[in-house]
């Protein structure tokens, strides 16, 4: 499916667009069906948008807002999702919002990755709105190059829900929903800013195996159209 790119002067500029397009799609699925459903990146892209985010008004208790991956540690690691999405995008009118971790206390990564394709099964058959982030080496999600279960996270038959990703670039065990999870979410976006990751994405344009830059499973494959916001 084709991608946009849309471009700003700045990453407040784009905070600012992007939360008004987001709100305005919560606003019309919640018109449509009574609920919405977002599910959000972590890393340090996405700070000033949540902050933006959640000044929107709009039902947010009608809103269920999870992760597209995490860490496998508990919600007040410093280097949890959660951790970023509570402290950001949780806040002002967003506090209303209902909240679905990856995270769960379990004895495993793999039985943690069960239980929250469990707890969040209703709400992502398809998202409303996925936002996806980029790393400096082409993942998307917890879809890492070399990742030990990358071949079937990003194995377009694999069915919707939650798996376990180790790699060598990801730090700890990590739960990431499915490339079939994420692809066809009604608002597909991927944010990315600065010129580092504008040419990590120009790269991952170019012909190669997705296996080396997994972002390309989802330029290339995602059954909506990708919308790219980027800024300096
Ligand atoms: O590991 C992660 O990194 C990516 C990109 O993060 P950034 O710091 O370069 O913005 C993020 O999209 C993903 O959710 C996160 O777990």
């Amino acid at each position: 499916m084709a991608s946009t790119l849309h471009s700003f002067a700045s990453a407040a500029d784009l905070a600012g667009s992007l939360a008004d397009k987001v709100a305005d799609t919560l606003s019309a699925a919640i018109a449509a069906r009574g609920t919405a459903s977002i599910a959000v990146s972590g890393g340090s892209t996405p700070k000033v948008f949540f902050q933006a985010l959640s000044t929107r008004d709009i039902a947010w208790d009608k809103v269920t807002i999870t992760l597209v991956d995490e860490r496998f540690v508990p919600a007040d690691n410093p280097r949890s999702n959660h951790l970023l999405v509570d402290a950001n995008l949780l806040q002002n009118k967003a506090k209303a919002a209902r909240f679905l971790p990856l995270y769960q206390d379990a004895a495993s990564a793999e039985e943690a990755a069960r239980l929250a394709t469990e707890k969040t099964r209703a709400i992502s058959s398809p998202f409303d709105i996925v936002i996806l982030g980029m790393g400096g080496d082409g993942h998307t999600a917890s879809f890492f190059p070399g990742g030990s279960n990358l071949a079937k996270a990003i194995d377009a038959s694999t069915p919707r829900g939650i798996i376990t990703m180790e790699a060598e670039g990801a730090g700890e065990p990590r739960l990431t929903f499915t490339f079939s999870s994420l692809q066809d979410a009604a608002l597909l976006v991927l944010h990315i800013e600065g010129e580092g990751k504008k040419d990590v994405l120009a790269k991952a344009e170019g012909s190669g195996d997705e296996a080396e830059m997994p972002i390309r499973a989802v330029l290339r494959r995602a059954t909506s159209p990708v919308e790219i916001y980027w800024a300096p």
